[in-house]
């Protein structure tokens, strides 16, 4: 509103300037004349020089109070751009883990990239555009001193001008939202496709994607060359309109009024400024619109990972002395039931092997027990608590889990066991790296545990890959290891190396292990074997005794 204020006291200088110019001895009238009187009382003679003065003070005190506001405006951005991050980021790793299933990952990356600067630049853009709305406003109010007839007739041409244009704006938005959209699509769709890129280049089947990457290229070329034109258009037509405008407003008020020559400049003048303005704010406008698809699809995105938080269960601490409990537990996928009234123990020191046919429920059976689902009906018990009780982090942190379908990230070997926590010391990572049995192949590696596994692991062979995510397991001593077909890349041999590893550690350490194997090795070497058929546990086997209430000390079930 100041530079506003700067700006137009000093345009509305050259009143006065032009009036001083034409002075012919007899004292000037009007606005002029009151000015002129105004500067007498306090003793000032108006001169020329004084009058460009006020004019050249006017418009640098302007620019410099936009700096400061746009400087001002620039910090904010940086801290929207970051905090929308942020936000995406938090309400991401908070989702509960049905949510992750349903979403394409790469849709994520453009949110956190592009769209989270444009985030930024809608906040920027708006900011812009109030600041115009505000400059148009004290310019009409200097403008209305002047004369209302003048301020009516720049209110006028910039309707007229807003209206004519605001299509252009229209197609800027159209033409955003074609193009957020697509990129979204071809981002996830290619981020897809990288993650399982091997076996498409091996059947040659890659071309096929390309084809379905080049038409999205396409549109989003035809759209961002359809918004160019718009913002072009917008920006261009302006002048020829307000020239228009002005001819048929000079003619009127020099020819068919006989208005005064100076005066009818000062007023083009205004009138030029304040409608020249007003384009700016439509200019701004449009660019909101153009910014605001990627903020509302950031926005949407952070309120779609939010509204799917997991249940914090800010519960008790759990305790593992006893084991977990499945007690008539009934869960489906929609409508689909996947386990049915399941009962079983995992009784605490001892291994026990779920087992059963593919898709019979045995990752979902984990899944549940780690709170990853909610069962339907049924209870999940720790030490005889209902996990819906406890504290689901702590009881997350209490246990070591290797999945099915195992990644590692690309970095060093070192880093994937400890997962980057520092309080891990090279012992810690010795000892992991031995109970999975991959201190062998680790040693023979150049580089040792500092050798960077590549992109998923892509330099280790799969068995590999899958005893570096048995010590990333171990490492941090849980109470209870679980593994989801761990050792199904490793030949027989490496596999009951293993299997015996694991079960040295069970004994002398009292960790509980839960396997779920469709290999013997692991049912062969357990105390209990659950079996599952259709999501129902067909049978129990207790090679020792135990009950969940009263547990059998590690040594003795070793016994
Ligand atoms: N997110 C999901 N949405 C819907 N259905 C699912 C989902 N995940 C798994 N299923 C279904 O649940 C059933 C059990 O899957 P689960 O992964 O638990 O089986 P599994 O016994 O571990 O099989 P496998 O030995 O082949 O890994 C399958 O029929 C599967 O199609």
């Amino acid at each position: 509103m100041l530079a506003g204020i700067a700006e137009g006291v000093g345009v509305a200088s050259l009143l006065p300037l032009v009036t001083l110019m034409g002075q012919t001895g007899s004292q000037p009238k009007g606005i002029a004349g009151a000015i002129f009187n105004f500067l007498h009382g306090y003793g000032i003679e108006p001169t020329v020089g004084l009058f460009l003065s006020v004019l050249v003070f006017g418009m640098l005190l302007k620019a410099t109070l936009s700096l400061v506001a746009l400087h001002q405006v620039g910090r904010a951005v940086a801290d929207v751009t970051v905090r929308m991050r942020l936000q995406l980021i938090d309400a991401l790793l908070a989702a509960r883990w049905s949510y992750y299933v349903r979403q394409p990952v790469g849709r994520f990356a453009n949110a956190l990239g592009a769209e989270a600067n444009d985030a930024g630049a809608a906040y920027h853009q708006s900011a812009q555009l109030t600041a115009e709305l505000i400059q148009i406003a004290t310019y009409f109010a200097i403008v209305m001193i002047f004369s209302w007839k003048l301020a009516l007739v720049a209110i006028g041409v910039g309707l007229i001008m807003v209206l004519t244009l605001n299509r252009f704006v229209i197609i800027a938005k159209r033409t955003a939202r074609k193009q957020n959209r697509h990129i979204k699509r071809m981002i996830a769709g290619l981020t897809d496709l990288l993650v399982g890129l091997k076996p498409m280049k091996a059947m040659g089947r890659q071309g096929r994607f390309q084809t379905l990457f080049e038409r999205d290229a396409r549109i989003i070329r035809k759209a961002q060359r359809k918004q160019s034109f718009a913002r072009h258009a917008n920006k261009a037509l302006q002048e020829p309109i307000l020239a228009a405008c002005l001819a048929i407003g000079l003619y009127g008020a020099l020819v068919i009024w006989q208005a005064q020559p100076g005066e009818v400049l000062i007023m083009a003048v205004l009138l030029v400024r304040m409608v020249t303005t007003i384009g700016k704010a439509q200019e701004g406008l449009q660019a909101v619109r153009i910014a605001e698809v990627g903020f509302v699809s950031i926005i949407e995105a952070i309120d779609y990972a939010r509204s799917a938080r997991e249940p914090a269960h800010v519960g008790a601490d759990p305790t593992f002395e006893r084991g977990v409990t499945f007690r008539d537990v009934t869960f489906a996928y929609d409508d689909t039931t996947i386990i049915e009234r399941a009962s079983f123990e995992v009784p605490r020191g001892l291994v026990t092997t779920i087992t059963g046919g593919s898709g019979a429920g045995k990752t979902t059976t984990v899944d549940l027990l780690l709170g990853l689902h909610e069962p339907q009906s049924g209870e999940i018990l720790i030490d005889g608590k209902p996990l819906s009780e406890i504290d689901l982090v702590s009881w997350r942190r209490m246990t070591g889990y290797v999945p099915q379908e195992l990644i590692l990230f690309h970095d060093t070997l070192l880093s994937n066991v400890t997962l980057g926590e520092p309080e891990f010391t090279q012992e810690d990572v010795e000892r992991a790296i031995e109970a999975a049995g991959a201190s062998d192949f680790v040693s023979r590696l150049p580089e040792g545990v500092q050798t960077i596994v590549g992109e998923r692991g892509a330099r280790l062979s799969g068995g590999q890959r899958q005893r570096i995510a048995i010590a990333r397991a171990l490492i941090h001593r849980p109470k209870i290891l679980i593994l989801d077909e761990a050792t199904t890349a490793l030949d027989p041999e490496t596999e009951a190396n293993i299997v015996r590893n694991v079960l040295e550690l069970a004994r002398s350490t009292g960790l509980t292990v839960l396997a779920i194997s469709h290999q013997p090795a692991w049912a062969r070497a357990s105390d209990h074997v659950v079996r599952l058929e259709g999501g129902r546990v067909v049978t129990v086997e207790r090679r020792v005794d135990f009950t969940a209430e009263t547990p059998e000390p590690a040594s003795s079930a070793s016994a």
